[in-house]
């Protein structure tokens, strides 16, 4: 168990800057997602952590000490780069073990047999134990690969995609093991192992992190728990970043009318009180409002109390299984919901419709794709 900080991480490859003033910490057995999109620099943290590639500038510790003169293998990390290296020539049980059997390891053979199994077990790839590498399929590959860092007892474990070449139904299961290893249940080691796992799948993060980096463009915009990432997202880009379908996002300005400041969209058909926010009126701004936050209003009838109607016609209907999205247009702008299906079937294209919003779960942004959070 280890915590690791990062301070003031900066790195340039040529003319492309991968990495500017980088800066969190990771606690000791906490388990830290690093989620950005692709060239986001989420790779290249993870290389400047276990020593593989040298920051230009800013310092990494390790339990407090400055890493920069510990060579790779004296960090006592345990990494898995997507692109995973196995040995061709052994079979799975020969390749997890490797690191334990390693002249600098050198564990007792027992001891080898009963890492690799119970790991293997947690993975799910007990019964390919027999197998050689090239018999495998690249989600076998991967748990392999995955698994031949997990087997390893180490301070921290940095993990790169671990996940990426799984289908769905497995990388949840994944998930759920990953969780419990990260907990150490089930292996030899007591207690959490502090575990930095980088991803580009919201869901992964919020489902694995105890807190969450959000990375774009080589800086981290946001350091928070799943429920604050969530919830006060800090700007437009990382509100984008969480949920599917995604936060709508209207453009307008901040008005003053007498019973307080309003949202009032670019071309005037959206009004929404925005009781909580730092921003003048005349700001131009950004209102977000999470699709599982909307419902649908049908028929007649005055809002029920708290809540805004806003009038719309159907623009198009999704289905995604047992629910369905609805996007609602309202002058020029679209507004996405969930809805059950059940509700959803007696609609059908430019059907006029209300939604409901309630103004307390709105997110307020100034303009830009980076706009800052103004509400509170
Ligand atoms: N060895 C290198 N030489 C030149 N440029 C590099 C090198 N490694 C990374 N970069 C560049 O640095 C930026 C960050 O790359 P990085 O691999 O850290 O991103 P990432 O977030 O891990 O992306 P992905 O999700 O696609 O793996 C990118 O623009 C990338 O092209």
């Amino acid at each position: 168990m280890a915590t690791i900080e990062l301070e003031g991480l900066t790195k340039r490859f040529g003319k492309v800057t991968a990495l500017t003033d980088v800066s969190f910490t990771v606690n000791d057995g906490e388990f830290f997602c690093l989620l950005g999109p692709s060239g986001a620099g989420k790779t290249t943290t993870l290389k400047c952590v276990a020593g593989l590639v040298e920051p230009d500038g800013g310092t990494v510790r390790i339990d407090g000490v400055d890493v920069a003169d510990v060579e790779p293998t004296h960090r006592h990390l345990a990494m898995c780069f997507e692109s995973y290296a196995l040995y061709p020539q052994y079979n799975v049980f020969d390749n997890m073990a490797s690191p334990l059997r390693s002249p600098r390891m050198r564990l007792p053979e027992a001891e080898v047999r009963q890492r690799v199994s119970r790991v293997a077990e947690l993975l799910g790839i007990d019964q390919l134990l027999d197998r050689s590498i090239t018999q495998l399929s690249n989600g076998q590959r991967q748990r392999v690969a995955l698994g031949r860092v997990l087997v390893r007892p180490a301070h921290a474990y940095l993990l790169d995609e671990p996940l990426a070449h799984l289908d769905a139904k497995l990388r949840s299961t994944m998930r759920a093991e990953l969780k419990a290893i990260s907990r150490g249940d089930g292996t030899a080691d007591a207690g959490r192992t502090t575990t930095i796992y980088v991803t580009h799948d919201y869901v992964e993060a919020l489902s694995l992190a105890d807190r969450i980096g959000v990375i774009r463009h080589g800086r981290i915009l946001q350091v928070g728990t799943p429920t604050e990432v969530w919830a006060k997202p800090v700007n437009a880009f990382v509100a984008l970043a969480f949920g599917k379908p995604r936060m709508n996002i209207l453009q307008g300005t901040l008005v003053a009318r007498d019973d307080g400041v309003r949202f009032v969209s670019r071309d005037g058909a959206v009004e929404v009180p925005t009781p909580a926010v730092d921003a003048q009126p005349g700001e131009a701004v950004q209102l977000g409002i999470r699709p599982r936050d909307v419902t649908l209003h049908l028929g007649a009838g005055d809002p029920p109390p708290g809540r805004v109607r806003l009038d719309g016609v159907v623009y198009v209907l999704e289905h995604l299984g047992r629910q369905t999205e609805v996007t609602v247009q309202i002058g020029e702008n679209l507004v996405s919901l969930v809805a059950s299906r059940s509700v959803a079937r007696s609609l059908r294209q430019d059907d006029k419709v209300g939604i409901l919003v309630d103004p307390t779960t709105t997110h307020v942004f100034l303009a830009g794709d980076e706009g800052k959070r103004v509400s509170r």
